[in-house]
């Protein structure tokens, strides 16, 4: 146990962690005025990446050392399975992305690197590889939506994604997740750094891909 492991891993991605907690994604979505084509475009890609983060907390709940683990992340995926899952069709929905819209575009690079690298960390059959990333994209989500300004934007389509990363539940979630990097990553520091430090750059580098002209 080492109560600190966490918050080491995060000040040696301070740069890159801050950049994508501020990034103009984060400001324009948590204002309402982000382009609806940039909102869609965002979330075709992000359903891409739960998809992926879905098969990750499946290893995370496979790998990890309890049961009390278990059925916390088990409850975590019921979320994202139902709730989550639902608000991404009715965004879909409202923002007149049809099927054939989401179906069409390919993969933007860093969608493509985060379902290879979460594949990769499951794979590893390594509990604290699973946590590296699940720290890294929940945590740094949690960040940037408990600093959105209040009021939140008037449509559901920009304020139920940002009180899906800012509600209790979610925050209870993040603090679980620490905790359990922080008992079990220490054991096999060299690996939870690796997947951390390339799960954040990849979050910075999802986002900026919102804005990519090829993208
Ligand atoms: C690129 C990217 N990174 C992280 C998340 C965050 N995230 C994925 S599933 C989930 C569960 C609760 O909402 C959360 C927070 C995301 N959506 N997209």
């Amino acid at each position: 146990m080492d109560p600190a492991f966490n918050e080491r891993l995060r000040a040696e991605h301070a740069a890159a962690w801050t950049r994508a907690v501020e990034h103009r994604f984060v400001r324009e979505l948590c204002s309402g005025r982000i382009a609806d084509a940039h909102m869609a475009r965002y979330l075709v890609q992000d359903h891409r990446f739960i998809d992926a983060f879905v098969t990750l907390l499946g290893a995370a709940i496979a790998s990890a050392d309890s049961f009390a683990a278990r059925l916390r992340l088990g409850r975590f995926a019921g979320m994202v399975c139902s709730e989550e899952n639902d608000y991404f069709l009715r965004a879909f929905e409202a923002l007149g992305v049809d099927e054939a819209a989401r179906a069409a575009p390919p993969d933007a690079a860093p969608t493509a690197g985060f379902k290879a690298l979460m594949r990769e960390a499951a794979a590893t059959r390594s509990y604290a590889a699973a946590l590296a990333v699940l720290n890294v994209a929940e945590g740094l989500y949690l960040d940037w939506a408990q600093r959105a300004p209040r009021p939140l934007p008037a449509g559901f389509v920009h304020a139920e994604w940002i009180t899906l990363h800012d509600n209790p539940f979610f925050e209870d979630f993040v603090a679980f997740l620490r905790r359990e990097l922080d008992r079990v990553g220490p054991a096999e520091e060299a690996l939870a750094r690796d997947f951390f430090a390339r799960a954040v750059a990849l979050e910075l580098a999802f986002f900026d891909a919102v804005y990519a002209e090829a993208g």
